[in-house]
């Protein structure tokens, strides 16, 4: 599939994550300068994550240790974080319209992946003949008409005095550009809406999945376990951890980097066009060619990494146990297209992590041992874990 058809078929061009040039340029420095406004990397959003690990602890204790598959309660979290910041209102787990709207990303993600796509991507005409592609058209359908209707309630009670969300933000800023007479900018409806379609579908399974990876390493390496806790109590205790505690915790820093690394959630990133002529280690491409770049490359590569396979949160840690950055850590990709939540999924991973950690153990259920719980991730546009139960045990 070329971009073209890409963006032709998925979002008609608009939006961040499939758009190109002068309107990508400028959805994405809106969006990036609007995140950082509600937050992200400060204070705001550390208040609101804090807020959502009280919901998702209350959840995980409901299950009184016996043992459930934590996926769908930690993508919701993941999703309330960034609703907040797109519609200025979290909601309720139990809210099946919300519930809808997470699984459809989800099945996309799932759907996108697949071996049905894969053909379709060579031989475009067949899709209305594969089951999977209709399917996936029919999500993003369903998708569109969800967060139409959400954006259409906003619009109803938009005050341009008071900016709620980034909805609002765009609004207001699309009435100030109208006021100076500019015509045909940007900041038109469907840009607004595939901005919104493409944060939250970026925003949500992303950091849940990740989370859901960080939570099953823990399950498998008990004694990894074991060294976040003491860590965790020695430093901050039983208060609620924060931000800034990342500093003095190198050893749950290094975790969740290994946990990042191991997990290799976007192992092609998405694909790239070249925008002119490159040679490249004795390679041609030419401009306009599709690129992949190959994020598992990096994040296995084994002139970088002492055990680019297994498990090792000392990838990330000097000889005294302090944390080292690795270059060759690129989870969310590089250079200008480089993942633009990095910083809110970052402090997201981090706070659910440790909250977490904090309050349960994390086991595989009775009968089962830590070698049986199974790594093998389920195939999509994202490597998410295959589906499988654990304990979260109340610590004392
Ligand atoms: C652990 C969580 C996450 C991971 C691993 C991740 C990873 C990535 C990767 C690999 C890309 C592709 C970069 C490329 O094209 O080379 C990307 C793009 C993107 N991500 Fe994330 N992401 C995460 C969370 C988030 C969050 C929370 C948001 C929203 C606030 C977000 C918004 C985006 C957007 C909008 C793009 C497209 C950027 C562009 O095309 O200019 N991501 N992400």
């Amino acid at each position: 599939e070329n971009d073209e058809q890409r963006s032709q078929n998925h979002t008609g061009g608009p939006g961040i994550l499939f758009s190109n040039g002068d309107s990508w340029k400028e959805m994405r420095r809106f969006a990036l300068s609007t995140l950082k406004d509600f937050g992200m990397g400060k204070r705001i959003s550390e208040g609101k994550i804090i807020d959502e690990c009280h919901y998702l602890i209350q959840e995980f204790k409901q299950h009184q240790g016996k043992a459930f598959n934590n996926r769908q309660t930690l993508v919701y979290a993941a999703s309330n974080i960034i609703s907040a910041i797109m519609f200025g209102k979290r909601f309720e787990y139990k809210d099946p319209v919300f519930q809808a709207m997470v699984e459809r990303d989800n099945e996309s993600i799932r759907l996108t992946g697949s071996a049905s796509l894969l053909i379709y991507n060579i031989v475009p005409w067949l899709g209305p003949f594969l089951k999977d592609w209709r399917d996936l058209m029919k999500n993003i359908e369903d998708n569109k008409a969800e967060m139409k209707r959400i954006i259409g309630n906003l619009k109803e009670t938009f005050n341009p005095e008071m900016c709620r969300c980034f909805v609002d933000a765009f609004l207001i800023h699309r009435q100030k550009l109208e006021k100076s007479e500019i015509k045909d900018s940007h900041y038109h409806d469907d840009n607004l809406l595939y901005s919104v379609i493409n944060l939250f579908a970026a925003g949500t399974d992303t950091t849940g999945n990740t989370l859901q990876w960080c939570l099953l390493y823990m399950a498998k390496y008990p004694h990894i376990q074991d060294q976040v806790l003491e860590e965790l109590n020695r430093v901050v205790g039983s208060r609620q951890v924060c931000v800034e505690d990342r500093k003095n915790l190198p050893y749950t820093d290094a975790v969740i980097h290994e946990s990042q690394r191991l997990c290799n959630l976007v192992p092609m990133a998405i694909p790239h066009r070249t925008s002119r002529d490159v040679s490249l280690h004795g390679y041609f491409i030419k401009e306009g060619t599709t690129v992949f770049p190959l994020l598992t490359s990096v994040l296995y590569d084994e002139s970088e990494w002492e055990n680019p396979f297994t498990f090792t949160p000392s990838h990330f840690l000097d000889q005294e146990g302090k944390f080292v950055r690795r270059d060759a850590f690129m989870p969310f990709s590089a250079g200008r297209r480089v993942c633009l939540g990095e910083g809110l999924a970052r402090m997201e991973i981090f706070l659910f992590f440790t909250s977490l950690l904090q309050h349960f153990r994390f086991t595989p259920p009775p009968g089962v041992s830590e070698d049986e719980l199974d790594l093998t991730p389920v195939v999509g546009f994202t490597l998410s874990p295959s589906p499988q139960k654990l304990c979260a045990v109340r610590r004392q």
